[in-house]
């Protein structure tokens, strides 16, 4: 049984707010995503209706086909890691692994121990006495030990050093090498973490207007450089995300799928095609209209 995820025309209201508008996506099992969003743009309002700590206004999730809502059977096989306030809990990391294994049935206490290790936990210390970062760094031993069927992590680093996330990334790709299964990365940190994805899915003002495998998604990125005309002239058809001129040079963002003959075109002009980073294309084409210099 796979355990893809299907959202069907998904909204969420928070009274008259809408937070997520007729989402309808397909998450098919076994490969790692990035969810990125700008701020407020809905990602941890979608995070939990996966994880079935809450439940949409309209529209329906399915997991491996079913309902996921009060399902014990998907539930046990979904993990989602967010920022915890451990303030009141009282055990200690020992406890907490421990705990942690009696509900998830492929929890591996080894691999639990390891990453113990890599990151330098204490098993003895209480949970609420650890620093940010270290109980960040308890949150991802936890998710990624549970080696559940679907594993979200909502800005799972906060608070770790970039040395930390640096580990983090690594077990992440190691793991799923190991144990191929979905994995759900939401993320401010583009830059940082794009290697990391398979597919990229962006939410803009509670829409998806991206899932697209990111080699796709990238090749649609370009920049195109050359003399002012000749770029104008070259682009004028193309969705354009920025442009920028210095002097007589002009070098325009575009979101287009350039052709063999485009490329050629572009070559007999003297015009330069450069690639575009996940980074870059993601704060254009999430821009708000009124931040818009150039459009189609
Ligand atoms: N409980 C709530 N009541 C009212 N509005 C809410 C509630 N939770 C979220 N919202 C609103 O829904 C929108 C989406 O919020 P959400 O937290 O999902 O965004 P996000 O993409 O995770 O943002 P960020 O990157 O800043 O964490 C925001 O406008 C937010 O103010």
């Amino acid at each position: 049984m796979g355990f893809d995820i299907k959202m069907n025309q998904v909204s969420v209201k928070f009274r008259k707010y809408q937070a997520l508008k007729d989402i309808s996506l397909h998450l098919e099992a076994n490969k790692i995503y990035g969810l990125i969003g700008r701020n407020g743009a809905g990602k941890s309002t979608l995070l939990p209706l996966l994880a079935s700590f809450t439940q949409p206004t309209a529209g329906s999730i399915n997991i491996a086909d079913q309902d996921p809502f009060e399902n014990a059977a998907i539930m046990s096989e979904v993990t989602f890691v967010f920022e915890t306030d451990y303030s009141a809990e009282t055990e200690k990391v020992k406890g907490m692994i421990e705990a942690v294994e009696r509900y998830r049935p492929h929890f591996d206490r080894q691999y639990a121990l390891e990453l113990v290790k890599l990151f330098k936990l204490p098993l003895d210390k209480y949970v609420s006495k650890l620093s940010k970062g270290m109980q960040s760094a308890l949150n991802v031993t936890l998710g990624l030990a549970s080696r559940s069927k679907i594993t979200i992590f909502d800005e799972a680093y906060n608070g770790m050093d970039a040395p930390t996330r640096e580990k983090f990334y690594k077990e992440v790709l190691a793991d799923y090498e190991r144990f191929p299964r979905t994995i759900i990365l939401s993320t401010h940190l583009v830059s940082e973490m794009d290697y990391l994805f398979e597919e990229v899915v962006i939410l803009k003002k509670g829409e998806v207007i991206i899932k697209e495998p990111i080699d796709l998604l990238l090749e649609k990125g370009a920049a195109i450089t050359g003399s002012k005309q000749a770029v104008e002239e070259f682009v004028q058809d193309m969705v354009q995300l920025n442009s920028q001129t210095l002097g007589g040079t002009k070098s325009v963002m575009v979101y287009e799928e350039l052709t063999n003959e485009k490329r050629e075109q572009a070559r007999m002009k003297g015009l330069e095609i450069g690639p575009v980073s996940l980074q870059d294309l993601f704060i254009h084409l999430t821009k708000e209209e009124e931040e818009y210099e150039v459009q189609k």
